[in-house]
């Protein structure tokens, strides 16, 4: 299966790579330039990532990359209140294209290890998830640094990846 893993600069797209492909993480991050692929092996499921980076420049081209994809991850800082509403724009923006109708898609609310992170309820909302009735949508708040509640998105990897296959 592929997957491609779309947010702002600075969410913590390539540490959510690093995390569920070797466990490692890293406070010294270089900020993703056009893309990255990785393939990550959990138990007999081969998911093929496309890790694309989150800065402006590089935003054009998110719709290229998730068209052939069996879901999209869309992580977002949940400790960054100032970036929430541009997140939530072109996460809405991205969803509009009619070339991505029906790809499911998980939300991951990251960072929640740092002071004043935000609770799932608040995300949901400040994310405008209940109003995304086209797919299924599916949220879940982690840290990459702390590993929190990563299983669960490897679990939510590996079943849609058996659903599509
Ligand atoms: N406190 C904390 N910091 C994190 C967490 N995840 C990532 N970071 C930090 O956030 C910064 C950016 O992480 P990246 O993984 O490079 O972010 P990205 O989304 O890939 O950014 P682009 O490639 O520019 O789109 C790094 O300094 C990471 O160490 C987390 O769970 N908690
Ligand atoms: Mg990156």
């Amino acid at each position: 299966m592929e997957l491609s893993l779309i947010g702002l600069q600075n969410a913590g797209k390539t540490s959510l790579v690093n995390v569920v492909a070797t466990g490692g993480y890293s406070e010294d991050m270089i900020p993703t330039v056009g893309f990255n692929m990785r393939k990550v092996t959990k138990g007999n499921v081969t998911i093929k990532l496309w890790d694309l980076g989150g800065q402006p420049r590089f935003r054009s081209m998110w719709e290229r990359y998730c068209r052939a994809v069996s879901a999209i991850v869309y992580v977002v800082d949940a400790a960054d209140p100032d970036n929430l509403s541009i997140s939530k724009s072109e996460l809405h923006d991205l969803l509009s294209k009619p070339s991505l109708s029906g790809i499911p898609l998980l939300v991951l609310g990251n960072k929640i290890d740092k002071p004043g992170a935000l609770s799932k309820p608040a995300l949901t909302e400040e994310m405008g998830l209940k109003s995304i009735t086209d797919r299924e949508v599916c949220c879940f708040m982690i840290s990459c640094k702390n590993s929190t509640n990563i299983d669960q998105v490897i679990d939510w990897l590996v079943k849609h990846s058996k659903s599509k296959s």
